[in-house]
């Protein structure tokens, strides 16, 4: 069998998309042996730069890209691509970018497969949606996007497994957050005021630059909307029902140095939330979506100790999936927690599900050739 070489053009090289090229540089060998496949990244882009390199990254990327990098747009990568015949692509989207989300449809139509780190495309509207996957389904393209929620965790991908093997998923709820499950997590088992394990969170690196994206609810809203279109919903991300852990008096309207100088207002109602829970019940900040009352909420939940959600630890995620089959006994997918190795392993995995497809493939073109 003849090695598969699969080209890698991978928009974003920060945390996770630096990880990633690591990754894949240390395990090549390992995939040429066990896969028979070879990854390269031929072309690597920030915002405004791309560095092109038919033959792929060598380990000395970093200092290549900052000596030889010019401004591109997706067009000249497509380009670039085609002039050089390079086949069996996957673009890897590791931005936050909603400008390169704008591509993606170009991207399909000229041959890429797509893997996502990025929510933004399946959190735009529904017309959207449906036309990224009727030019999937035209191109024969695949998009894969298991990190944009589950990080690690596989919860897509089992999602969609139950879905599409007839099974009736009644709910699915979860701690969806990695910053937000430490924050409640510590919250529950230490006597800490609130804006300190706050604190703490942004200081590890665990919440975005701005700590509000996660405290307003859009992250774990966005998350739960992919997972509900999963299951073949059509919704829109104004259906969701988010209740934000953001204050009156301390919001996304308050500029970044005061919210930044007046967490402690965060300490009195949470202590006062905490305080009057049941005995033996912690707070969580949970996602929901259930089908049969056709709601999906953001929300903070009060929830026994000993329960799924009230054990956790750590920043770990937690997914309860409900089936007609199941019951009242979930299916629970736990663990992930958070950090760029984590997911640029969760992204590499999507590339590999895409490069086995594409070598399956190249083993019937291969029969057919034989045959004839
Ligand atoms: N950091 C994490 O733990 C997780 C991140 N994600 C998602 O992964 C994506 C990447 O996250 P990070 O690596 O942490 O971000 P980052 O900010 O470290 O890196 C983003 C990169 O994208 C580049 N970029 C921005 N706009 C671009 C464009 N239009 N074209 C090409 N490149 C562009 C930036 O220059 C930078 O190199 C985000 O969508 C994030 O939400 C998902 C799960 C967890
Ligand atoms: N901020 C997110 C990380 C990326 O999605 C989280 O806390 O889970």
């Amino acid at each position: 069998m003849s090695t598969l070489r699969i080209n890698v053009v991978l928009f974003g090289i920060g945390n996770i998309g630096g990880a990633l090229i690591q990754q894949v540089l240390e395990s090549q060998q390992f995939f040429l042996e066990k896969k028979n496949i070879e990854l390269r990244f031929p072309i690597i882009t920030n915002s405004s730069l791309a560095f092109f390199e038919k033959e792929g990254l060598k380990n000395t990327w970093e200092a290549n890209f900052a000596q030889s990098a010019i401004p591109f747009r997706v067009e000249d990568i497509i380009e670039y691509t085609e002039n050089q015949g390079l086949e069996n692509l996957i673009a890897i989207d590791a931005t936050a970018s909603p400008e390169l989300v704008k591509s993606y449809i170009s991207l399909i139509q000229n041959g890429f497969h797509i893997v996502s780190a990025n929510k933004i495309a399946n959190t735009l509207n529904h017309d959207f949606y449906k036309e990224i996957r009727r030019n999937l389904k035209k191109f024969d393209k695949s998009y894969l996007y298991e990190t944009s929620v589950g990080k690690g965790v596989p919860i897509i991908n089992t999602i969609r497994d139950l879905h599409f093997s007839g099974e009736k998923i009644t709910k699915i709820r979860g701690v969806f957050s990695s910053s937000l499950s430490y924050i409640f997590n510590r919250f529950g088992n230490e006597k800490l005021p609130f804006s300190k394990i706050l604190q703490d969170a942004e200081k590890l690196g665990y919440t975005n630059a701005d700590s509000r994206e996660e405290l307003s609810g859009n992250d774990v809203a966005e998350k739960v909307l992919i997972l509900a279109r999963e299951i073949e919903l059509q919704v829109e991300i104004t259906e969701v029902k988010i209740t934000s852990l953001l204050l009156p008096n301390l919001n996304r309207k308050h500029t970044k140095s005061e919210y930044a100088s007046r967490k402690d207002l965060f300490d009195t109602p949470y202590k006062i939330a905490k305080l009057t829970q049941k005995e033996h019940h912690v707070l969580r900040y949970i996602g929901e979506i259930d089908v049969e009352s056709n709601t999906i909420e953001v929300k903070l939940v009060s929830e026994p100790i000993n329960s799924a959600l009230g054990q956790l630890k750590g920043t770990d995620n937690i997914i309860e999936i409900y089936t007609k089959s199941n019951g009242v006994n979930p299916i629970i997918i736990q663990g992930g927690g958070t950090g760029k190795q984590i997911v640029a392993r969760g992204v590499l995995n999507d590339i590999l599900k895409i490069s086995d497809r594409m070598q399956q493939l190249d083993q019937t073109k291969y029969k057919e050739r034989v045959w004839l």
